[in-house]
């Protein structure tokens, strides 16, 4: 039987960004991909963009390490809504109000704050390099690669930077984040043999320097109505093309979030509100074997 049956969860979402917050951290057992598909389920499961699984922390000074699923049951190194939604949970529990937590792509630390509603994750620095990001063949300038898709001479969507954030992205930028099928074009891009470990498919409109618009198509997830880590991406590469500043406000389909691409550590600052919906616990049937 899956080590979330019956398990207590709660679920949340940050920003419109569907999640749901499991603490195993008195527990050594691990959530496999079935366990996360199966919680996602319609039919009597918590259906969820992310899943942030605590677990016992491994280094002093660290709350929790976090595992992240995606809905198909893949894992991510990175969810900054998932992460504010972990922050604020902790926080209500212990009144704290700063914390590091360690997932797998790397250590971070978060804070309530600059309002009480608020929290501010440091999403770390953003990588470049094509293997970083990783993309199937070199490209030395990821501002912008050549990708396209649609017809050759009048493609749909073409020429995306591409950031890692921990987890991989690329931004196309449009004049209109309404004007295209990102359901139809979302999961071609996700899986174009360009991206060996998929990507995040983002368009951003940028109003001017300081406001960009986005919508982003999630791996192993598909639409979302926020998606931290593209927000992040989104500005980084948007200040390396000098169209943004540093410091932008990023409107998503479920709100606005703060960016601000530190100029002395090079650190991303994500800043945005959590919310909580409700807890309860996993039925076992949906852990049950089929057949
Ligand atoms: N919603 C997240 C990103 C979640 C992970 C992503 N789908 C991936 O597989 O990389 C966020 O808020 O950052």
């Amino acid at each position: 039987m899956s080590a979330l049956a019956n398990h207590a969860f709660a679920k949340m979402n940050g920003i419109g960004n569907e999640i749901v917050v499991v603490d195993m951290r008195d527990s050594t057992s691990k959530v496999t991909p079935d366990d996360a598909r199966a919680v996602a389920s319609p039919r009597g499961g918590v259906p969820y963009d992310q899943l942030m699984v605590l677990q016992k922390p491994r280094f002093d000074g660290t709350e929790a390490f976090i595992s992240i699923y995606n809905s198909d049951g893949s894992e991510a190194g990175a969810c900054g809504n998932g992460m504010r939604c972990v922050v604020r949970r902790i926080f209500e529990k212990t009144g704290q109000s700063t914390a590091t937590f360690e997932t797998a792509a790397g250590l971070l630390n978060a804070w309530q704050g600059p309002a009480p509603d608020l929290y501010t994750v440091d999403m770390g620095a953003p990588k470049f390099g094509w293997q970083d990001i990783p993309l199937d063949q070199e490209f030395r300038d990821t501002r912008y690669i050549e990708l396209q898709i649609g017809p050759i001479d009048n493609p749909i969507l073409h020429s995306p930077s591409v950031v890692s954030m921990g987890n991989p992205h690329a931004i196309f930028w449009v004049d209109d984040v309404n004007a295209y099928d990102l359901e139809r074009f979302g999961p071609l891009l996700e899986n174009h043999p360009i991206f060996p470990e998929r990507a995040n498919i983002t368009l951003a409109h940028i109003v001017d320097p300081q406001h960009i618009t986005i919508r982003t198509w999630e791996r192993g997830a598909g639409l979302t109505r926020a998606c931290g880590s593209a927000a992040c991406a989104t500005a980084v590469a948007a200040a390396r093309l000098k169209r943004a500043e540093r410091n932008v406000e990023i409107t998503l389909p479920g709100g606005k979030l703060g960016i601000e691409w530190r100029e002395r550590d090079d650190h991303v600052l994500m800043t945005g509100t959590a919310t909580f919906e409700y807890e309860g616990r996993f039925d076992p049937a949906l852990f049950a074997p089929v057949g």
